[in-house]
């Protein structure tokens, strides 16, 4: 059932497991999953509540206010009555149309629905069924209705016709105005980060943008324009004029972007609500993408030119750690990942700060296996994360924006929803059966082919790879290794990472 939920649904689900164990209770009930769903700030949902003036904080505790929990225990069952919920939800995903997926706002329908005490803490707080459907069935409809026609919506009758003429000012204005920023985005995603993914996702909301600009009479907004008269033409904020970089250039226009899309929506309030849907649900995607496009400038601040990247602990580093890490990073090691699963945390904490030490001291990355907090403590310039793991965003919430956040993936939906949730690379993988670790399955070099057509984030290619299959992943498309025992258990670690480093190097 759960590959019928969003991202964003599913996320509300596991959170509200959390939120059952931190009550002590032996079940998830419909109360948590509406606590978790008051935390998810960026869902749908969320936007929904606001939008019908509904505080989140009133629907209760948010999962981060509840006393935390350990991540090994297992959440507790789902109780009859969430089940219930689960299925009408997926009922009101279908009935209302979005593409049949369940997301967080087709959660918040069923949990009114419910009759319990989630139901009765949205009516408190003053939702309706009626409001909230309609709500959904618009967002829903925006989403997948039909294109109007310029024909089919005429400039708006206002009684005052200077007042149509101050609109069509302020519109056109807007849409010129989104409409460049977005292009401006667009050549950011394809020349500065070659990332084809993002260009066409942002290709996909011009193009959108577009069919919802049609909607305006062109002769009404072009008649009314008066450029030279424009008195705002001449006011410029003092740092307009410049930008630091092609990266400031981004910022801007993110913001440019999304200022202009809140306008056009705003006001085509006045005349056509539908049509104002449809530049809020643009203005939710630029949002969405605006976290993609800054964990891709992270990563590539960070991690553009690595290509060899070693992985370090356990039993063949036990002795000599510091001596390993010399040695790779002599061979040419761009990154070390300490990854140790045994030891006790103070002695973890101990020796990944030794290996900050090494690592900063001649410009590598360093990154913490596992463990957010412990990347912390020592001052990693980031955290490796696996499926079983802490998610992104709780890692993020501990390093801040700008440390690396890698995470593990092996199947393409893995990999999508790393990118999704802002991971600043990934890894792919296994490929091979592995020395460091045993796996049931490998993604083998299928899934390294995948991987170069769906992300321009830096990936790296990882599970027992060795000199000898080193050309069969530069072939299905690598440009980029993880590797821990063939540099680790090598005679000479330094000559190992060395000849990696080479041939990563001359495949370029
Ligand atoms: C670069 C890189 N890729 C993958 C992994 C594996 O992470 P995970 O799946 O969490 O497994 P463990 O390493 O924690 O056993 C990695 N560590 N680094
Ligand atoms: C931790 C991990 N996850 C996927 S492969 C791997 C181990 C990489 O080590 P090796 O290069 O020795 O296979
Ligand atoms: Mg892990």
């Amino acid at each position: 059932m759960w590959e019928s939920f969003t991202a964003g649904a599913q996320r509300v689900v596991e959170r509200a497991g959390r939120v059952a164990r931190s009550r002590g209770s032996d079940h998830v009930e419909p109360i948590d999953l509406l606590s978790a769903l008051v935390e998810e700030t960026e869902s749908r949902a969320a936007a929904l509540l606001l939008e019908l003036d509904i505080a989140l904080h009133e629907l209760g505790p948010a999962s981060a206010d509840l006393p935390p929990v350990d991540d090994e225990t297992p959440s507790p069952p789902h109780s009859q009555e969430l089940r219930l919920v689960f299925g009408d939800a997926l009922a009101k995903a279908r009935e209302l149309d979005r593409s049949q997926a369940v997301g967080t706002e087709h959660l918040l329908v069923a949990l009114l629905s419910s009759g319990g005490p989630a139901a009765d803490r949205l009516s408190r707080a003053g939702l309706t069924i009626d409001a909230l459907i309609e709500r959904v069935a618009r967002v829903n409809a925006v989403e997948s209705g039909p294109i109007p026609m310029a024909e089919d919506i005429p400039p708006p009758e206002l009684a005052d016709p200077g007042e149509a003429d101050d609109l069509a000012r302020i519109l056109d204005a807007s849409a010129n105005r989104a409409r460049e920023g977005l292009r401006v985005l667009e050549d950011y995603a394809r020349f500065v980060l070659d990332d084809p993914g993002l260009t066409r996702r942002l290709k996909d909301v011009r193009h959108r943008f577009g069919q919802a600009i049609q909607a305006f009479d062109p002769d009404w907004l072009v008649c009314s324009r008066d450029t030279p008269g424009d008195v705002g033409t001449h006011i410029m904020a003092t740092d307009e004029g410049t930008r630091a970089n092609a990266r400031a250039v981004l910022v801007a226009n993110l913001k440019r972007t999304a200022e202009a899309l809140r306008t056009l929506e705003e006001y085509t309030k006045i005349s056509d609500q539908w049509l104002s849907g449809r530049f809020e649900v643009l203005r939710y995607d630029v949002y969405t993408i605006e976290k993609r496009l800054m964990a891709a400038v992270a990563a590539r601040k960070g991690l553009q030119d690595a290509r060899l990247y070693v992985l370090v602990g356990g039993l063949p580093t036990l002795g000599d750690l510091t001596w390993i890490v010399e040695e790779a990073i002599a061979g040419g090691a761009d990154v070390i990942q300490y990854r140790e699963k045994g030891l006790p945390d103070r002695v973890v904490l101990q020796r990944a700060r030794e290996v900050r030490i090494l690592t900063a001291r001649a410009g590598v990355r360093f990154i913490m296996n596992d463990r957010p907090d412990l990347a912390r403590l020592a001052s990693a310039d980031g955290v490796h994360l696996g499926q079983d793991d802490v998610s992104v965003r709780d890692a993020r919430r501990i390093l801040g924006p700008n440390a690396l956040i890698g995470v593990s993936t092996h199947e393409p939906s893995q990999l999508e929803a790393a990118i999704r949730d802002g991971a600043n690379y990934l890894g792919v993988g296994p490929v091979f059966p592995s020395q460091t670790k045993d796996f049931e399955a490998l993604a083998g070099l299928a899934f390294v082919r995948h991987a170069v057509e769906a992300t321009g984030l830096p990936w790296f290619a990882i599970g027992g790879i060795t000199e000898a299959n080193l050309d069969q992943v530069l072939d299905a498309g690598a440009s980029r290794i993880a590797v821990s025992s063939a540099v680790v258990r090598a005679d000479r670690p330094r000559d190992a990472a060395a000849a990696f480093k080479a041939r990563l190097l001359d495949a370029d």
